[in-house]
């Protein structure tokens, strides 16, 4: 679509436009935990999630994991970094794949690296956790593979493929 409207639209066109629509979309009871992982500008739908769960005062656990190249590319740092300090519930975490020498770790970030899940299973892992992720096709892939190997059911795995069908199974 965006291509299309950059290539062939010129000012003055008009168009027809539908109501949103498609699967991707937050649907949880107040009280389940939610995951929202996200790669690069795939965190633009998990933004507005997490401003819809903090809005609504979540009242169980928000874990918003976000992974991108470094500091000049992650958005939206100063908002999810004064959200999580206002609200009990949301715990933010990031990974800077090539952290910039201005880029100071447990300030701007929390590890280095792509977003391994591993280290924090434990405390993002309940028995009715949710998870909701999006991202560059490789960032899919990787964290289905990681959550698919806790054993996770796939109708706990919420996501959107950007572009034609793909499959994220090896
Ligand atoms: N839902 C979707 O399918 C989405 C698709 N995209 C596509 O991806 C393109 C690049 O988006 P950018 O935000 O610039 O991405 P990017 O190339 O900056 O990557 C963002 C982050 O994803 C993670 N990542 C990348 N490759 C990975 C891998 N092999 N394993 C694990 N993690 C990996 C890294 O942490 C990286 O910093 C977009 O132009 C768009 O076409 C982007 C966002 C959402």
């Amino acid at each position: 679509m965006s291509n299309f409207l950059h290539d062939r639209m010129e000012v003055g066109d008009e168009i027809d436009l539908l109501p949103p629509a498609g699967d991707f979309f937050l649907d949880i009871a107040k009280t389940t935990p939610v995951v929202l992982l996200s790669g690069g500008v795939g965190q633009t739908p998990m933004l507005s999630m997490l401003n819809t769960l903090v809005q609504k005062d979540h009242a169980a656990p928000i874990h918003y994991l976000h992974a991108c190249e470094n500091g000049r590319q992650h958005a939206f740092r100063d908002h999810i970094a004064t959200l999580d300090s206002r609200h009990e519930q949301l715990h933010s975490f990031s990974w800077y794949r090539s952290p910039l020498d201005s880029d100071v770790i447990d300030r701007d970030y929390d590890a280095v690296g792509l977003m391994d899940l591993a280290p924090l299973k434990a405390s993002i892992l309940q028995d009715n956790t949710e998870f909701y992720f999006c991202g560059p096709i490789a960032f899919m892939r990787a964290i289905y593979k990681q959550l698919k190997s806790w054993g996770l059911e796939d109708s706990r795995l919420h996501y959107e493929l950007f572009g034609p069908h793909q499959t994220l199974e090896d």
